[in-house]
């Protein structure tokens, strides 16, 4: 024997209003969205929706009414009284193009607000038929007196607790915000809600004007949207200030002229973060809350058009208004850096327009390579800082990678052209340019080299003289890659335990070439003073202050020998500096 599943209405409706729904205000979208519906369906071009709020029926109800195609008894019994059931899927289940509504529960959302559902309908050619639902399931129809045109009205009894869903002014505020852009006129007590759709204006003017009113910004420019496979229109706003790449983007999307949520997600790619959109779509689908927009290839065919307009954008700013460009990225240069790590026009954008810290002065990659040809850069910040002046004075020009995405972007240069010389500044190749000194002069140094590696030996360091610019630069901590690596290998060594210590010990090399070098500078005239120092033990004094000092100033890691000498040597150099207490 057969059953049919019962229907707990109470259930299906606190599931609706706790799991569907964000707020109970949908009441009023679900109204205007049937009464719309049903304009459709009659006849477009004398369509009229009107609300009456407890302000005009002052019996503490609310009215929707709609002069559309109404529906026969029945029509009531199959779809006002059937969940799920809609009248606006055709013959095969598909729903409607036409319409709104699809999935047949729409109308349960006054019970969010109302115990009682009142519905006065006529359609054409039929009686009238009066229909009240209530929350506990049951329903009545009847017969009453005839309306006079066909069309429909809903009335809905709020209980104590919900009267302030349907105050007049709160009532007017949602039928602007939900129906405001619907194609036939809404009123509210007599007064008409609706409003041009922005998008659609030719000029900017009004467009920047429900920018500022509706998101609060002035945008730093309007594009103008379009997806003819999803009827989608519409606009994206350009942010005048920075956004945050993390934070989620909300734009305001409309379908079929009735708004389906303030903040929609996943309309753009990801790293469009610098727009807003307003958007009608009459293809793209909503979920069941009518709160977000349906996953599917549309939508993702959608999102990649609407990207592919933005870059288009982006692109012909470059090309006609650089001035602006300039701005834009000293706006937006976050986001459209991220867009540049896997997008071959971006990057081209990057190279041809954002200024890059360079050691010859702020410049466009492109410019750099048209003055240096090769893109020199340091990957670190402190690097770089410590590098910059020293290398500008040897004439080797070195970008700045040490910013966000830099040198990921620099590296990404030669599939752009693989004729693209790109090279990472190794410290250690500076030493190689400084000039050396005469023999005569080599051969004095000697006591203050043995002195100053008696001083380096214990800290893994070599110490070298050279002559070069900057004079006033006194030593240089030079490591090559390679030495770093050493470093840290042996310093991790140290402290790994013996098992992990013998694996990581096959890594290790010996020999001298990998030791980070201190380059001290023969033309700076306190090395010059130390070189004519008279005794091992001072000259050995001054090599610590002058290796310790180049470490702080590369911002090099300290490690605790480090840490200790730079002690010692400054309260050595103290000790010396003052006059003794028996003198
Ligand atoms: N104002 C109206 N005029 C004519 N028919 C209506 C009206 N309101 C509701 N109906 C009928 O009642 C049915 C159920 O309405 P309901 O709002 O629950 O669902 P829906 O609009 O079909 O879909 P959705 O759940 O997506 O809104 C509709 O399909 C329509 O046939």
């Amino acid at each position: 024997m057969s059953h049919s599943f019962q229907v707990d209405l109470r259930g299906i409706v606190e599931l609706l209003s706790h799991h569907l729904y964000s707020s109970p205000r949908v009441y009023v979208r679900e109204l205007l969205q049937n009464a719309a519906d049903a304009v459709t369906a009659r006849n477009a071009a004398t369509g009229q929706i009107w609300c009456e709020t407890p302000a005009t029926t002052a019996d503490g109800s609310l009215r929707m009414h709609d002069n559309g195609i109404g529906l026969t008894e029945a029509q009531v019994h199959e779809f006002l009284a059937t969940i799920g059931r809609s009248g606006k899927r055709d013959e095969l289940g598909f729903s409607r193009h036409e319409f709104l509504g699809q999935f047949g529960i729409g109308l349960l959302s006054c019970f969010l607000v109302a115990d009682e559902i009142r519905v006065q309908t006529r359609h054409e050619g039929h009686p009238t038929v009066y229909w009240t639902g209530h929350s506990d399931g049951r329903y009545e129809v009847a017969a009453g007196p005839d309306r006079m045109e066909p069309g429909t009205s809903v009335t809905l009894v709020p209980r104590r607790d919900t009267a302030v869903w349907l105050e007049p002014l709160r009532v007017t505020e949602l039928a602007r915000m939900f129906g405001g852009m619907l194609p036939y006129p809404v009123r509210v007590d007599g007064e008409l809600v609706n409003e041009v759709a922005p998008w659609l204006n030719e000029s900017h003017v009004p467009k920047t004007a429900y920018a500022e009113q509706t998101f609060g910004f002035t945008p730093f420019d309007i594009i103008d949207l379009r997806v003819p496979e999803a009827g989608l229109t519409g606009m994206a706003l350009v942010l005048p200030m920075t956004a945050n790449p993390a934070a989620k983007a909300g734009h305001r999307v409309y379908l079929k002229r009735m708004l389906l949520s303030e903040g929609v997600e996943g309309l753009l790619p990801q790293w469009a973060f610098f727009a807003r959109c307003v958007i009608d779509a009459s293809e793209l689908r909503p979920t069941a809350s009518r709160e977000s927009l349906y996953e599917d290839g549309l939508l993702e065919s959608v999102r990649e058009q609407l990207g592919a307009q933005l870059r288009g954008w982006l692109v012909q700013l470059a090309r006609h208004q650089p001035e602006r460009m300039n701005r834009f990225l000293s706006i937006h240069h976050l986001g459209v850096k991220t867009l540049a790590l896997q997008d071959e026009e971006m990057l081209r954008l990057v190279d041809q327009w954002w200024p890059m810290e360079t050691n010859m002065g702020k410049m466009a990659l492109a410019e750099f390579r048209e003055r240096f040809g090769v893109v020199r850069y340091s990957p670190s910040l402190d690097e770089f800082r410590q590098l910059a002046a020293v290398a500008a004075a040897q004439g080797l020009a070195v970008v700045n990678g040490g910013y966000t995405y830099d040198t990921e972007l620099i590296e990404r240069l030669p599939t752009l052209d693989p004729a693209i010389l790109v090279d990472r500044l190794d410290p250690s190749d500076l030493s190689t340019r400084f000039d050396t000194l005469d023999s005569a002069v080599e051969l004095t140094l000697r006591p203050f080299l043995a002195a100053a590696q008696r001083i380096l030996d214990p800290l893994g360091c070599e110490a070298v003289v050279r002559a070069f610019d900057p004079p006033s630069l006194a030593a240089l901590y030079l490591t090559d890659r390679h030495s770093t690596f050493q470093r840290q290998l042996r310093e991790t060594t140290r402290v790994v335990d013996e098992m992990w210590a013998g694996v990581l010990s096959t890594f290790e090399r010996a020999d001298a070439q990998t030791r980070p070098q201190l380059v001290l500078n023969y033309r700076n005239s306190l090395v010059r003073r130390a070189v004519a120092l008279p005794t091992p033990e001072l000259m050995g004094l001054a090599v610590q202050s002058l290796y310790g000092q180049a470490l702080l100033l590369g911002h090099h890691p300290l490690r605790p020998i480090d840490t200790a000498l730079l002690n010692r040597s400054f309260l050595d150099l103290l000790d010396h500096a003052m006059p003794s207490l028996e003198e």
